[in-house]
């Protein structure tokens, strides 16, 4: 496979390029690197690739001249790349759909970029290493081209051992042990000396597995898992972060439609739905906050009849949501119950269909250090009174969209879901 890559440093790449499997690649003729400078296709007589920002503002700007010519220059017009913090991130997917190439081009940039036009007068594809800014497109090309040749047949002495690695199976790897066999009283796991190679593979299955677990979690969601998997994790211990969330539905001070504040009657709907959403992602709890005498009478009767009375032997799933519920007259008395549960006072996050502009995601590290209360409307929403209470407002579920209108039940699922996904 052949790699062009366009750099104004050049000398950059001698020393990667001189070691390892990559030299030896090299030398075995199965990966060929050309290093081109666009320097040498300046017109100008300093031969410069780089100019003043226009605009204002500090640092320079590659010209789109000298890398056009660059690009120009290389034969069959091979796939090119340019690596830029913009681009498509670099994944093994996305290497293994680069390894079938037979060659690309790959365009490292320096100071602010690249002149823009670049990409309306020669096909590019922004490739990015990570959402960081490197100081130039070099180290990301270098860390794309081995990303890349590791997965050509023939590069690794043994083939098979990039089917086993990290992100292949999606999953992270086992661990590896080599001599000797016990260091500082530490042993390699007695199994993998038995040269039982069925139960080798079932240990590095499940070691796999819990290193996802600890460091990577989202990736199961992804993951292609057996039953035994899933069986498996199931039973590792896990943070919850469900734990801290609690979820309260205010019933007053709400709005209605002509923005005055009411008292809204509780729906049944709602107390279920809610109950059952914090049921199965393992929330703290669920507080229906109204003051009304016959309201909070109405919440008991219902929560009564599924977790104590007819419906507890009847449902006992039911049970366990309606459980979570408690009543409590207002966001004080909500925040009052988180308190008392569990000693702390919870960060408390409004929700708007209108307005908000934290995003959810900046409540999940919260979620690892202290309880977070997440307050919804009804009627028309919370009132100012409600919101102006809490520590932040949530930016709005389909923010982008004109039309939003969720039902508080389900803005909550959407809500929760996004906050803690299928492994929280
Ligand atoms: C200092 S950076 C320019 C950053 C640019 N002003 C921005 O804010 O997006 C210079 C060059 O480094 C490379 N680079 C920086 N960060 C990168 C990343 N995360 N992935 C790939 N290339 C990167 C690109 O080639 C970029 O043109």
């Amino acid at each position: 496979m052949k790699f062009n890559i366009i750099s104004i440093f050049p000398q950059y790449f001698s020393s990667p390029l001189s070691c390892g499997l990559v030299s030896r690649n090299i030398a075995k003729g199965l990966v060929s690197v050309n290093v081109i400078s666009p320097r040498d296709f300046s017109q100008d007589k300093h031969h410069n690739t780089d100019d003043r920002v226009y605009g204002g503002g500090p640092g320079m700007v590659m010209m789109v001249d000298p890398l056009l010519r660059t690009l120009r220059s290389i034969p069959g017009q091979p796939r090119t790349l340019m690596l830029s913090p913009k681009g498509r991130p670099l994944t093994q997917d996305f290497a293994r759909e680069l390894a079938r190439e037979p060659e690309l081009t790959l365009v490292c940039g320096r100071y602010e970029g690249i002149d823009a036009r670049i990409e309306q007068l020669h096909p590019l594809e922004p490739v990015s290493l990570g959402d960081f800014v490197l100081n130039g497109g070099e180290s990301a090309a270098m860390c794309l081209l081995e990303a890349v040749a590791r997965l050509l047949p023939g590069f690794m002495q043994h083939d098979e051992s990039v089917d086993e690695e990290s992100f292949t199976s999606g999953l992270l790897e086992y661990p590896h042990y080599t001599r000797p066999e016990e260091y500082a009283g530490l042993k390699v796991p007695e199994i993998l000396r038995s040269g039982d190679h069925g139960k080798i593979a079932a240990w590095r299955r499940r070691r796999s597995l819990e290193a996802t677990l600890a460091f990577r979690p989202e990736m199961l969601s992804t993951a292609p898992l057996s039953r035994d998997d899933v069986a498996f994790l199931r039973n590792q211990p896990r943070v919850l972060r469900g734990r801290n969330l609690y979820v309260a539905l205010v019933h007053y001070p709400a709005l209605n439609k002509e923005g005055k504040e009411v008292t809204t009657s509780l729906t049944n709907l709602d107390v279920h739905d809610i109950a059952r959403v914090s049921a199965t992602y393992g929330l703290g709890g669920y507080i229906v906050c109204t003051p009304l005498q016959d309201q909070r009478v109405l919440a008991g009767r219902i929560i009564n009849h599924w977790s104590r009375g007819g419906g507890a032997g009847f449902n006992p799933d039911r049970k366990e949501a309606l459980n979570k519920v408690t009543v409590r007259d207002d966001l004080d008395g909500a925040i009052d119950h988180v308190r008392e549960l569990t000693g702390e006072i919870p960060f408390v996050a409004a929700t708007s269909a209108r307005e908000g502009s934290m995003p959810l995601a900046d409540l999940q590290p919260v979620l690892d250090k202290r309880p977070v209360l997440l307050v919804l409307g009804t009627g028309s929403g919370l009132a100012d009174s409600v919101i102006d209470k809490a520590d932040g407002l949530t930016r709005p579920v389909r923010f982008l969209s004109k039309y939003n209108h969720l039902s508080v039940r389900s803005a909550a699922s959407i809500m929760i879901d996004r906050l803690l996904g299928d492994v929280y």
